[in-house]
């Protein structure tokens, strides 16, 4: 008898592509450390191109999640590779500085940028994307949006929620990531009809339009 989970009967693995994209120096970088390693750093590096991580969450008892999360660089979206980043994504997470609101004023272009890049299921759905306000250690005196504001933002934009993180403090990020992937689990058709083996992404199908925004924040 194996002691490898993945030999029962009835045990799921999943892979989902994740993106994080947001504009320049908004955290990506950083969120992606946190969740993956919990290790935080306040020393810049930019990322050029793209980079890669895994995270694997034991979901429940029955199912693995494997998320390849894909560290876009800031700069990417005035680039022509985005395309190419984006395929086969089931997921994504949008980033902005909330110091910062020229960042947030960009995340309409990195929407627009993803939903015109990147579907799936066969009747080519948008992914589901959430929006993370990071930085929130810093105050938000900068940042004027209200939760009302930001709730009807998502609504209005077809985001699936958002949450104010921070890399730095370890705040609502674990919880922004599980967010989109009960999300991205709830809506694969295939978890209810388990096969052995990995699921890819391109399998996905039935996935609704986003209606309503999920819990947000820190507060
Ligand atoms: N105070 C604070 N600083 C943060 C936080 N997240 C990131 N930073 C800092 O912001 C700077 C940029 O962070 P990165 O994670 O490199 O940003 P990025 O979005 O990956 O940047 P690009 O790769 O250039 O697109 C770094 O100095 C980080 O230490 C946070 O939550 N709070």
């Amino acid at each position: 008898m194996s002691n490898n989970p993945a030999d029962d009967e009835g045990y799921n693995e999943y892979l989902y592509k994740i993106l994080v994209v947001g504009d320049i120096g908004t955290g990506k970088t950083s969120i992606i450390k946190r969740f993956v390693h919990n290790i935080f750093s306040m020393h810049y590096k930019s990322t050029i191109g793209v980079d890669f991580a895994l995270k694997v969450i034991n979901w429940d008892p029955k199912t693995e999640v494997r998320l390849q999360l894909w560290d876009i660089a800031g700069q990417e979206r005035f680039g022509s590779m985005t395309r190419v980043y984006y395929k086969e994504a089931v997921g994504a997470m949008i980033t902005f500085d909330v110091t910062r609101m020229s960042t947030f004023e960009a995340v309409a272009k990195w929407k627009a940028d993803i939903d015109s890049k990147v579907t799936y299921g066969a009747d080519e759905k948008p992914i589901p994307v959430v929006l993370l306000a990071n930085k929130c250690d810093l105050g938000k005196d900068a940042f004027i949006k209200t939760a009302n504001d930001m709730d009807k933002y998502c609504k209005d934009n077809g985001f699936i929620g958002w949450f104010e993180t921070s890399a730095k403090e370890n705040m609502n990020i674990e919880k922004a990531a599980r967010f989109l992937v009960d999300h991205i689990l709830k809506n694969d058709v295939r978890r209810n009809q388990p096969i052995e083996g990995t699921i890819q992404p391109g399998d996905l199908n039935k996935q609704p339009q986003p209606t309503s925004t999920g819990p947000s924040c820190c507060k």
